[in-house]
């Protein structure tokens, strides 16, 4: 459903991707695995229209998205839940929910109070926090607000990019358990997490990236596939 070909990207004149080939299939979770400053987050945002590719072909479904507005992007079904989380700040829990039906065609008020339902069962700790500032939450509660905003608009394929970093153990179990719903549920997800050995779990395929080139790629379920990735990684 997703296909990079060749993509090349930089900021100003520093070239961080050089040539990215991956591809994602109805179902799967692709990890994007690799140290820090490698260029995963800048894979992200390029098939998320934050960034234009300077070269190479990124087609979703089939269309070719390299270079469309992110706005057009998160239309076509490519759901974004960025590092940094984003929660607006004096918006509640429900108005930060919201403004996920920004960015997707109009629903009548009897959907969208149906699809907030679906998501607070989802996410039941966001029903119980409905009425509170979005920016008052614990952090695992944030990054559950972020997913939960961005899973508002019922996206075709998800982008999660490093959702457990500083976060506590436990809330780090919940996130990934939420993940794994999403799994179950059929929703494909293209993740960057630093937690290899956990997130690998998770995934179907991986692609490790080394200086904006992906190095290796495997299959999660192929034990010799892991350890040439945990060796590559070093984790
Ligand atoms: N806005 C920016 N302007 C200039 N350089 C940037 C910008 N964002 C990232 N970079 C640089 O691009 C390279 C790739 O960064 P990127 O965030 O994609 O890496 P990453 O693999 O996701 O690492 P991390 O785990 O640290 O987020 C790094 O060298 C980084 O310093």
């Amino acid at each position: 459903m997703l296909e990079l070909s060749n993509v090349h990207a930089h900021y100003g004149l520093s070239h961080v991707l050089q040539g990215i080939s991956i591809s994602v299939k109805a179902g799967e979770v692709v990890g994007l695995f690799g140290r820090n400053g490698v260029g995963k987050t800048t894979v992200m945002k390029t098939i998320a229209g934050w960034l234009a590719p300077s070269e190479g072909r990124i087609a979703f479904e089939g269309t070719d998205i390299g270079g469309s507005a992110s706005d057009i992007i998160c239309r076509q079904g490519i759901g974004f839940v960025p590092e940094d989380r984003r929660i607006f700040p004096g918006l509640t829990v429900e108005e930060n929910l919201m403004l996920g039906f920004m960015q997707v065609p109009r629903r009548s008020g009897t959907e969208s109070r149906r699809r907030l339902d679906e998501i607070y069962t989802r996410f039941p700790r966001l029903g119980e926090r409905r009425t509170q500032l979005g920016t008052t939450l614990s952090g695992g509660e944030q990054q559950m607000l972020a997913m939960a905003r961005v899973l508002v608009g019922q996206p075709k394929l998800l982008l999660i990019d490093e959702p457990t970093e500083g976060l506590a153990p436990k809330i780090v179990d919940e996130i990934f358990e939420l993940m794994e719903g999403l799994r179950r549920d059929g929703i494909p997800i293209v993740l960057v997490e630093q937690n290899v050995r956990r997130a690998i779990e998770l995934t179907t395929r991986f692609y490790a990236i080394e200086r904006g080139q992906v190095v290796a790629t495997g299959r999660a379920d192929v034990a010799t596939d892991r350890e040439a990735l945990f060796e590559r990684i070093a984790v």
